[in-house]
């Protein structure tokens, strides 16, 4: 089955509430201040780079559950019908992918599927998407049978599935309520992929920080020139669940591999040479999961480990270190990004690294 085969096209649809909120007027007025222009020149500019779903975005909204005020009643609700979007995607990749294994459902559960199938055949605004409480009841439903349940168990990494999927069926009551407001948590789950240029300012530690999100997609890698001034540190996502996915964009290639010689091109970038590079090794928990049943040289031959999580990380790592020069000041993280606390841990210790290591260079540290 191909990556997305018959999700509702409703994510990147659409702007993020990040871009929204980046959009025309607030920056044009940012902009016009000089002051503030000045300002930007001395905060440490972060750059996340990395290939579509990597987990750029996620990283990019914790840091503003971290480092800012996090997110206002009205913000949050700005994600409602994205999550909703995401729940919708979600179910119709696991029907789908009942009906392609031939797996069965009771009666009173294909009842349910029919219902679900009928509410998203009248759907007409995806923008404006808000699922009833009804039939996020029988959302609920399916999503607790026996069938779909054995379904997602079994097969889960043998058909393009939402990572968010089981987090958002699992909530799915909680989500469809009435006067539901998403949660942080229900926030950093949430998918969309960016279209545009979004960036935060933050202070962490008594330093100033500039974050610069981008989109991994294709057409939106072209855009990522735009980003390439003074930046400080390069923050490359790569995820780990893709060591054995073919890049839905172009089958020909592994989605692990592309992520690669993304990285080896933006490392060799002379522009970088005096920016530090962060490799997160992200989606970690679903890479622990997957290498239960999808071992790692099946996707990279040269691999003659065995399947434990140690020797195929290590492989990875020292893949993507491969591209690293003495010039280069470079640290690698294991990291879940959906994991607020481990995303505090790992960002502080990535700057606490970098930090020390300014220090070293200037001859200020042992
Ligand atoms: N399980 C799990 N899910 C993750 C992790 N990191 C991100 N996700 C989920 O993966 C999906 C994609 O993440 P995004 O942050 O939108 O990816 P992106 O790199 O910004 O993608 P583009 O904007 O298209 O370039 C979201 O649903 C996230 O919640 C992780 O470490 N573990
Ligand atoms: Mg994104």
């Amino acid at each position: 089955m191909g990556a997305g085969a018959g999700g509702l096209s409703l994510r990147g649809a659409r702007l993020s509430p990040e871009e929204r909120a980046n959009s025309s007027k607030s920056r044009a007025i940012d902009r016009a201040l000089s002051k503030d222009h000045t300002d930007d020149l001395n905060r440490f500019k972060i750059l996340l780079l990395g290939t579509a779903e990597s987990g750029k975005s996620t990283i990019f909204r914790q840091m503003r559950v971290l480092h800012l005020d996090g997110y206002a009643k009205e913000d949050a609700l700005e994600y409602l019908s994205i999550i909703h979007s995401n729940c919708m995607e979600a179910l119709t990749q696991l029907v789908e992918a009942c009906s392609a294994f031939g797996i069965l459902h009771d009666i009173t559960v294909q009842e349910d599927v029919d219902r679900f199938e009928g509410f998203k055949k009248k759907l007409r605004d995806p923008e404006g998407l808000v699922i009833p409480v009804v039939i996020g009841r029988c959302m609920d439903r399916v999503w607790q049978s026996s069938s779909m349940q054995m379904c997602y168990e079994t097969r889960r990494f043998r058909f393009a599935l939402l990572d968010s999927a089981k987090y958002f069926m699992d909530n799915i009551v909680r989500l469809t309520e009435d006067n539901y407001v998403p949660t942080i948590q229900d926030i950093v789950h949430c998918r969309i992929s960016t279209t545009g240029i979004n960036e935060i300012a933050f202070n962490h530690k008594k330093m100033d920080f500039k974050m610069v999100d981008v989109g991994g997609q294709r057409s939106e890698r072209r855009k990522w020139i735009h980003c390439f001034d003074n930046v400080d540190m390069i923050l490359f996502i790569v995820s780990m669940s893709d060591y054995d996915q073919l890049d839905p964009e172009d089958h020909k290639y592994n989605r692990m591999k592309q992520s690669y010689e993304i990285f080896k091109t933006i490392v060799h970038c002379d522009l970088f040479r005096h920016a530090s590079i962060v490799l997160f090794l992200n989606k970690y928990d679903v890479f622990v999961e997957k290498l239960k049943t999808s071992p790692l040289r099946r996707s990279f031959k040269s691999y003659d480990g065995d399947n434990s999580e140690e020797s195929a990380r290590d492989f990875i790592k020292k893949l993507f270190r491969r591209c690293i020069t003495d010039r280069h000041k470079f640290f690698v993280f294991e990291t879940t990004a959906t994991d607020t606390g481990n995303i505090d841990l790992v960002f502080g210790s990535a700057v606490a690294h970098i930090v020390n290591e300014n220090l070293r260079s200037a001859g200020l540290h042992e």
